[in-house]
């Protein structure tokens, strides 16, 4: 395995350009935010802001476009309706990608839009929260096949128990076996559990806890994947996964590779959880503590480079 470091992530970050506009920033786009999980639609798009894309485009409920207009006027809002309206492609100069997910509660609806989204967008895509259960079906898991033959990136971000529904899916002696064999070779089962859903997949696997293992289902084995082990206690709060999608889903959108884009989000997210508990006290830090720390994590790796 690999650990990120500050080093590694400095020297990911992607600077600007001095003729850079809106659209060679790279445009992101969100489909996130149900009624119920309007907030986490909102952090979302307020970390994607943030994490430098030109242009933020949500696909949102009526009551997370409500928010995003005060909190994030920038924001252009969008009903999720009119996102199979719209083309998504990444093209010259111009990249993109779509984050979708975050905030949706389980339902057949959303099962709907996570399918529209992987099956219509030719860019990268990130799959976060309530879209993650989709992925678990016949057509998400041949949906996601799809993507990968034509050589489109789709990058998944599951805590615990959403990476336990997933591998519900595969091949219970196979998920043993490996289980068992890293067990042996003293590695913690989540970097092969990550590496086993993104084989699996065709995917890249951000599977997230207190130590985040990343992996590409381009590897053949464990020693490829990438640990992060910097974070804080502080980050176990409603809606840090939130934060941490809409910041991959701006990386990508500003065209940098899956991995590099998560593993650069994933040093960032730790990072702005540990600045802002150093600011205040590790039980005291909120989400949005985190998401107004991201600045100040960016411009810690700046100093490295
Ligand atoms: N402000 C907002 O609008 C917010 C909205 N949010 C949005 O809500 C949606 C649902 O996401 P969610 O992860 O909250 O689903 P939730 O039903 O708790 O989990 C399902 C089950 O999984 C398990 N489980 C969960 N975490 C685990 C862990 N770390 N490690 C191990 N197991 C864990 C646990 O199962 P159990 O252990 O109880 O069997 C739990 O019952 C999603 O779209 C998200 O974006 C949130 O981001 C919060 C802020
Ligand atoms: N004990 C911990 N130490 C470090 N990081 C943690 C810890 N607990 C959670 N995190 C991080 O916080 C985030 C939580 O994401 P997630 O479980 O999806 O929450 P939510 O769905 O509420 O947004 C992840 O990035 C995870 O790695």
């Amino acid at each position: 395995m690999k650990t990120i470091t500050s080093k590694k992530a400095a020297r990911l970050l992607p600077g600007l350009l001095p003729d850079d506009n809106k659209y060679t920033r790279g445009l992101c786009e969100l489909v996130v935010g149900d009624p119920i999980y309007a907030g986490a639609g909102v952090l979302a798009v307020m970390a994607a802001t943030r994490m430098g894309a030109g242009y933020v485009r949500a696909y949102t409920s009526f009551e997370t476009a409500a928010a995003l207009r005060v909190v994030q006027p920038s924001c252009v809002c969008q009903p999720v309706d009119a996102f199979v309206e719209h083309r998504h492609a990444a093209c010259e100069g111009r990249p993109c990608a779509v984050v979708v997910g975050s905030g949706f509660a389980v339902s057949d609806a959303a099962k709907a839009t996570v399918l529209d989204v992987l099956r219509l967008t030719q860019a990268p895509v990130l799959v976060d929260g309530g879209g993650l259960a989709t992925l678990a079906t016949d057509e998400g898991a041949s949906a996601l096949r799809e993507r990968f033959v034509a050589g489109l990136p789709t990058v998944i971000t599951p805590h615990r128990g959403e990476a336990d529904r997933i591998l519900a899916t595969l091949n219970t002696e196979e998920v043993q076996a490996s289980r068992t064999r890293c067990e042996k070779k003293g590695i913690p089962a989540a970097a092969f559990d990550a590496l086993l859903i993104a084989r699996a997949f065709g995917v890249v696997c951000v599977l997230k806890g207190p130590d985040t293992y990343i992996a590409d289902g381009n590897e053949e084995s464990a020693d490829d994947v990438l640990v992060l082990t910097c974070g804080t206690p502080a980050l176990a709060k409603a809606g840090t996964g939130d934060v941490l999608a809409g910041s991959i889903g701006s990386l990508l959108a500003r065209g940098m590779e899956p991995k590099d884009a998560c593993a650069l989000g994933v040093f960032v997210h730790a990072r702005a959880g540990v600045l802002a508990a150093a600011d205040s006290a590790e039980l005291c830090v909120t989400t949005e503590d985190v998401l107004a720390h991201l600045p100040h994590a960016i411009r810690a790796l700046d100093r490295k480079l």
